[in-house]
């Protein structure tokens, strides 16, 4: 597994060493490339794409298999449905090379190829164009934006399609003025190779141009697939799950076909879009009267939190129906075993818009979560507990401390070293322990994508303190306007 350290930069690792590669030995890397292309072009952009990678190994994974021919790879995917294809030509890292690009694009001449690699000038353009590539991947936060653009219009002016790839706001304000018509948004961070799944759904909204929009990387399941069309995305975009189980190509592709126009899962869009606010997102949990609740609400709160289960807060279906609507999402949180359905009470709630999500805090398994329209809290005693964060990918699971015996609100904190090892996997929602006190060095230290606050704000249990919640919101705000 990756053990790098945060200062390292995998992506200027890599493309450092291509371009001394490419001074040594030129663009065309030392392969007979024609002098004119050889094959029609295919167009790459549609409606719908499910893009299947050739990948052998990467940074973060080490080799994922031996795929001795990129060619006969590309055919295996294209009898599982494929009609687009990505060849990663880069070498050191993902071991490919441009005549697998070549191979590809000969062998199965109807596929959209992209070409997947570190590009970094307009003559890589041409180099691609010749060696077959349809489509070239222009990595944004790779290139400054004069270089982008020629690289961009080089593109059209061949006939290709660009597939700029964005990660960070940055990048989507970097690609705005070219208004490219593909773009893919990556959910892993090239700078660590750490995958967020919610990541694309965040930068999503900075995509402001009419466009046709893939999600990259991190799909290794159809569940995966699902979340990114039921975001609204266009494309996905997938390497080591379709080498390791090409099966998942039909899988996609019926969901792809079967999927409505319109994007149904407007809640994890709605969460992705509140995050981009420089702060955490904010759930205050265990709200059990109006007062409170209109407090959480005017301070800012982005989630709130009703105890449904057994507590000193919980609260009941009552007092959800009384609530107004508000801008802060409404998460009821039960304590369900394992396959035991939501009750109908709680789905009624649901179902008539008086709550928003679920937060399972009880031993619910993935598929259980999957379908029940919301996330599941980890209760982190040690390092395995961690490894269970993966199993409910691609939704983000809640880190709490655990206490024998009890569900949460225990005002216990979580080991700092696992909140660190969390943290190095990608999306952070910390509960547990949280205070006024402590929360700017919770900040600084994690940096979390969301903090979920309850017996640290109260002055008896059930019942928040004005000044905790004031100060509270004082320490969160000063921290988004330093960021
Ligand atoms: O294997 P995954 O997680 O499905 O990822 C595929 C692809 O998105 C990833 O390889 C990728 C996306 N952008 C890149 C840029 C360079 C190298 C590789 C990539």
């Amino acid at each position: 597994m990756n053990q790098r350290k945060e200062s390292q930069d995998i992506r200027l690792e890599i493309a450092m060493k291509r371009a001394s590669r490419v001074k040594a030995l030129g663009a065309e890397e030392g392969f007979a490339i024609p002098a004119t292309r050889q094959m029609p072009l295919t167009p790459f952009c549609r409606e719908k794409m499910l893009i299947c990678e050739v990948k052998r190994k990467s940074p973060s994974k080490g080799k994922i298999d031996e795929i001795p021919r990129a060619d006969t790879q590309a055919k295996l995917y294209r009898t599982k449905g494929a009609t687009h294809v990505s060849v990663l030509t880069e070498p050191d890292y993902f071991g490919g090379s441009l005549q697998d690009l070549m191979d590809v694009k000969t062998s199965c001449p109807e596929l959209s190829v992209l070409r997947k690699d570190f590009l970094l000038t307009p003559e890589d353009i041409d180099v691609s164009f010749r060696a077959g590539a349809d489509a070239c991947l222009l990595i944004a936060s790779l290139l400054e934006a004069p270089v982008l653009e020629v690289m961009y219009r080089r593109c059209e002016e061949l006939g290709m399609t660009a597939l700029v790839e964005l990660h960070s706001r940055e990048d989507a304000a970097k690609a705005e003025p070219l208004k490219p018509q593909l773009v893919g948004i990556n959910c892993r961070d090239l700078k660590t190779f750490r995958i967020y799944p919610l990541q694309p759904l965040r930068i999503r909204s900075y995509v402001t141009w009419d466009c046709r929009v893939v999600y990259e990387s991190g799909i290794l399941k159809a569940q995966d697939g699902e979340f990114a069309l039921q975001s609204g995305f266009n494309g996905l975009l997938v390497g080591e799950g379709v080498v390791r189980n090409p099966e998942l190509i039909v899988q996609l592709k019926t969901k792809m076909e079967s999927q409505a126009s319109q994007p149904s899962n407007d809640i994890w869009s709605r969460i992705a879009g509140m995050t981009v606010q420089g702060r955490p997102l904010v759930k205050i949990c265990g709200l059990t009267n109006r007062k409170d609740f209109d407090m959480a609400v005017d301070l800012g709160a982005d989630l709130c939190g009703f105890i449904l289960a057994p507590s000193p807060r919980q609260t009941n279906a009552e007092f959800l129906r009384s609530l107004p609507t508000a801008k802060a999402l409404k998460v009821a949180v039960v304590v369900l075993s394992d396959g035991e359905p939501l009750p109908d009470e709680i789905q009624n709630l649901l179902d008539e818009g008086f709550l928003d999500m679920i937060q399972y805090h009880g031993s619910e398994n993935p598929n259980q979560v999957w379908n029940g329209q919301g996330y599941k809290a980890l209760r982190v005693k040690d390092t395995d507990s961690l490894d269970r964060i993966t199993d409910y990918n691609p939704l983000p699971c809640l880190l709490d401390a655990f206490s024998k015996g009890k569900a949460g609100g225990t005002g216990k904190q979580i080991e700092r070293s696992l909140v660190e090892i969390a943290r190095d996997r990608g999306e952070l929602w910390l509960a547990g322990g949280l205070n006024p006190e402590n929360i700017a060095s919770i900040l600084k230290d994690f940096n979390p994508n969301l903090v979920d606050l309850s017996s640290g704000l109260e002055s008896s249990p059930g019942i928040k303190d004005p000044s905790k919640m004031n100060a509270f919101f004082k320490e969160i705000n000063s921290y988004a306007s330093i960021q």
